[in-house]
């Protein structure tokens, strides 16, 4: 069961770090965000994840096109009914990627301290000797001295599959570099990335507004993540661009994957729904000592305006090993310990050997560290953040938090139809679970009328410690009735899946009325 009884402060700990885990049958608080790709697509591998602890299955437009999504997404459908499991969808954006494609697909061997030609001419073939590019503008971008990475897909920086290059001069629109390290770049496309150069391309790209307008209105996408996010226009944009789209509801993640965005950090949150540490890039955009310093400073700043953050990129090396190394364990834990909502499996899930370990795995270490998450500590600094007077709606869900941990309710129940309030309980980060109740409502595009719910359930999946419960439509005419039909059908299914037993307290958070309400019930 949840906790977090013990501190890693408490001297008690050390003997108990041996007790076997009790992870029972309920998933971490904090969600895991799978790549669906080539090794993720069937129905069957779909349904391991998603008991494995998937709750977030992103799309990742930079590879392949609209139908092989489309075939991966109808399978994930078949797959959360087959398992009765929800899940929601991202969608990632393709932006402003610098690719090299090799068409023939045959390896190609740089060596270190030889010179490479990186060219804008796509009719080239790429060899060892040149490198074909999608970027006209690269040699008026970078000058001598500069660092260009280039690997395969997702490729970590420091591997024999990706290199290392330093600009050495830039002839007419060619780019010469000298190669500093030995590698063998294998596969179709080939992800370049400049060092703390700006691109100039837009950051939603039209191949991305094709793909939106197809795909995403197709499958009504929950989330979409915008790849290079540079500033806050970026996310406005896109956000006209959804509403004109007929997709509204549909949240932004801003990806922050280079300096640019880091710098306009504190502007992007204000705009998004919520961020992705893109490790990826970022953590070879910025010098290695300085990526913890962003990962801690920006998730804080999320936590602090509970909005959720995800971070990447935390077990590569289980892409082709069934054990992540004893770094990246810790600092999966690591990333809990900062607050993290999520984490985001890339690598490891789109092409990996172990893709329902990776998760499994994740999850295991996730659950552990939250039960020494040091969630007094992190309250107390969001009530200064947010400072006095605090809205009703905050000051009682602050409260409803307190009053759990107080009278060690195994649960809180809330009710909520946009999903706000359910954000606004997880902001405080409480210890045990968070039943988000969804209560639908009719809404209309001005063509039909239509239930929305389904969505913003799915959307409540991406947020750390939040469970939704799409609620039918009998709850939504019950609550101002006083009737409480609904909250005995949701204990009744919380006690059955056994996040709560006879004689447990139940923390309730609702709006009755125009009133925020806390009670505190006793689970029959
Ligand atoms: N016991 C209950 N049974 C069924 N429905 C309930 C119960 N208690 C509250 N509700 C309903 O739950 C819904 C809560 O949704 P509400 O719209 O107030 O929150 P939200 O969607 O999170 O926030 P906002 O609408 O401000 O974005 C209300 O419609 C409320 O009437
Ligand atoms: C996932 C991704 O795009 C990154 O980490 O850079
Ligand atoms: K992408
Ligand atoms: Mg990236």
């Amino acid at each position: 069961m949840h906790g977090g009884q013990m501190l890693v402060e408490d001297s008690a700990r050390m003997s108990s770090i041996l007790t076997a885990s009790k992870t029972g049958s309920f998933p971490s608080m904090t969600k895991i965000v799978g790549t669906l790709g080539p090794k993720t697509r069937t129905i069957e591998v779909i349904e391991a994840c998603l008991i494995g602890g998937m709750s977030v299955a992103r799309f990742d437009f930079s590879w392949l096109d609209v139908e092989y999504h489309q075939e991966t997404v109808d399978n994930l459908r078949k797959a959360t009914k087959n398992v009765k499991k929800l899940c929601a969808v991202m969608m990632d954006t393709m932006g402003p990627e610098l690719q090299v494609y090799n068409k023939s697909g045959n390896p190609i061997e740089l060596k270190a301290d030889d010179y490479v030609t990186i060219t804008p001419d796509t009719s080239k073939v790429p060899s060892q000797g040149i490198l074909p590019v999608n970027y006209a503008e690269l040699a008026n971008t970078v000058k001598k001295g500069d660092t260009i990475f280039l690997g395969q897909y997702l490729f970590t920086g420091s591997e024999t599959t990706s290199v290392w290059l330093e600009v050495t001069e830039t002839r007419g629109q060619d780019v010469i570099c000298l190669v500093k390290n030995s590698a063998t770049l294998a596969g179709f496309i080939f992800t370049m990335h400049a060092a703390q150069v700006r691109i100039n391309l837009p950051t939603l790209t039209d191949m991305d507004k094709q793909a939106i307008s197809s795909w995403g209105c197709r499958n009504n996408i929950d989330i979409i993540s915008l790849s290079y996010t540079r500033q806050a226009e970026d996310v406005r944009e896109l956000r006209a661009f959804l509403a004109a789209h007929n997709l509204p509801d549909t949240q932004i993640f801003a990806k922050i994957e280079n300096v640019e965005g880091l710098r306009h950090f504190d502007e992007i949150l204000r705009e998004a729904d919520g961020i992705i540490l893109s490790r990826g890039n970022l953590g070879i955009d910025l010098p290695p000592e300085k990526v913890f310093l962003f990962q801690k400073s920006a998730v804080y700043m999320c936590n602090m305006t509970g909005k959720p953050a995800i971070v990447t990129r935390v077990v590569d090396s289980m892409t082709d090993n069934l054990r992540p190394t004893r770094a990246e364990a810790t600092d999966v834990a690591n990333a809990v310990l900062d607050g993290t909502d999520g984490i985001l499996l890339g690598a490891e899930t789109l092409r990996g050997l172990y893709p329902v370990e990776a998760i499994k795995t994740v999850g295991r270490i996730c659950f552990e560290a939250e039960s020494v998450y040091n969630q007094p500590i992190h309250f107390k600094a969001i009530v200064k953040h947010v400072g006095d007077p605090m809205s009703n709606e905050e000051s009682v869900a602050s409260s409803a938090v307190r009053s759990a941990m107080k009278v060690k309710a195994s649960v809180i129940v809330v009710f909520t139809s946009s999903g706000r309030a359910a954000r606004m309980i997880a902001k405080y980060r409480p210890p045990m679970p968070v039943l988000a109740v969804v209560i639908p409502k009719l809404k209309t595009d001005s063509l039909k009328w239509i239930f929305s719910g389904a969505q913003q359930a799915r959307q409540c999946l991406v947020v750390r410690g939040l469970y939704p419960i799409l609620a039918d439509l009998n709850a939504a005419s019950s609550a101002n009735t006083g009737e409480d039909s609904a909250l005995e059908q949701v204990l009744t299914h919380a006690k059955s899946v056994g996040l709560v037993s006879s004689c447990d307290r139940a923390v309730v958070f609702q709006k009755i009325g125009d009133s925020w309400v806390v009670k505190i019930v006793e689970v029959p």
